[in-house]
């Protein structure tokens, strides 16, 4: 029985390329973020990100890590601006961490890692549909925001509270009215770079979009992201930590920042 990938020794991001071979290809994601090395760009424009909470459709443990989905069939939660022409869509959100706070982001700022970080995953409407998208260099755009230790976050509570409830791996529950701009921090100054998804099928589809500015996370917040199961119901239980993805080489990529 062929094991999908993973995150364990055996499933590991060093053995996607077996499967994936974009895996070695010249615009992965993610990387190390050098800030002296960025170039600002003083035509990048602001940010936009208007989401309407009623497009919620659920929560769901994914087996890798766990996603809020959304309503796409309208252009009512929204990203444009920053580095990306038109309009893309909203179609989830879902979170990267470690076993530890030492670790657990994807993207690095000067090597330094994060003990969480945050990916809200939106498709290019000039396809038909985010599977469309994720085919095309200028199919997705990602924003990723980091989450640091410090004070309890209230605005994850509502996120949290719904473990309990897709503990393992497949399940479901329903999930309403969430407003992932409460998770934004204040300052929209971004870094942005030509990437891709960071979990295969790795595709090069991706305009990634990193905030400078983290958002807060408590000890005894991330402690309940270390609750879920990357395994289902009935199987030994493996805790899901640990489900990032290491940096990976620039390759002559250029990263630009939207902030001096
Ligand atoms: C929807 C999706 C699939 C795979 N990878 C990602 S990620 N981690 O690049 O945002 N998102
Ligand atoms: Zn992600």
């Amino acid at each position: 029985m062929s094991h999908g990938w993973g995150y364990g020794a055996n499933n590991g991001p060093e053995t996607w390329g077996k499967d994936f071979p974009v895996a070695n290809g010249r615009r992965q994601s993610p990387i190390n973020i050098v800030p002296k090395e960025a170039q600002y760009d003083s035509t990048l424009k602001s940010l936009k990100l208007k989401y309407d909470p009623s497009n919620t459709k659920g929560i769901l443990n994914n087996g890798h890590s766990f996603q809020v989905d959304y309503e796409d069939d309208a252009n009512s939660s929204i990203l444009t601006g920053g580095p990306i022409s038109g309009t893309y869509r909203l179609k989830q959100f879902h979170f990267h961490w470690g076993a530890s706070n030492d670790r657990g982001s994807e993207h690095t700022i000067n090597g330094i890692k994060s003990p969480c970080e945050l990916h809200l995953v939106h498709w290019n409407t000039k396809y038909p549909s985010f599977g469309e998208g994720a085919s095309q260099p200028d199919g997705l755009a990602v924003v990723g925001v980091f989450l640091k230790i410090s004070a309890a976050n209230p605005r994850l509570q509502k996120v949290l509270d719904a473990f309990d409830s897709i503990k393992t791996k497949g399940k479901q529950t329903v999930f309403a009215n969430f407003d992932p701009k409460t998770l934004l921090p204040d300052s929209m100054d971004f870094w942005t770079y030509d990437g891709s998804l960071t979990t295969p099928p790795l595709l090069e589809s991706v305009s990634w979009i990193v905030l400078k500015e983290p958002i807060s996370v408590s000890r005894t917040q991330m402690a309940r992201f270390r609750g879920l199961l990357f395994t289902r119901e009935g199987e030994a239980p493996c805790c899901m930590v640990d489900n990032y993805r290491p940096p990976q080489p620039l390759k002559g990529r250029q990263v630009r920042a939207s902030f001096k």
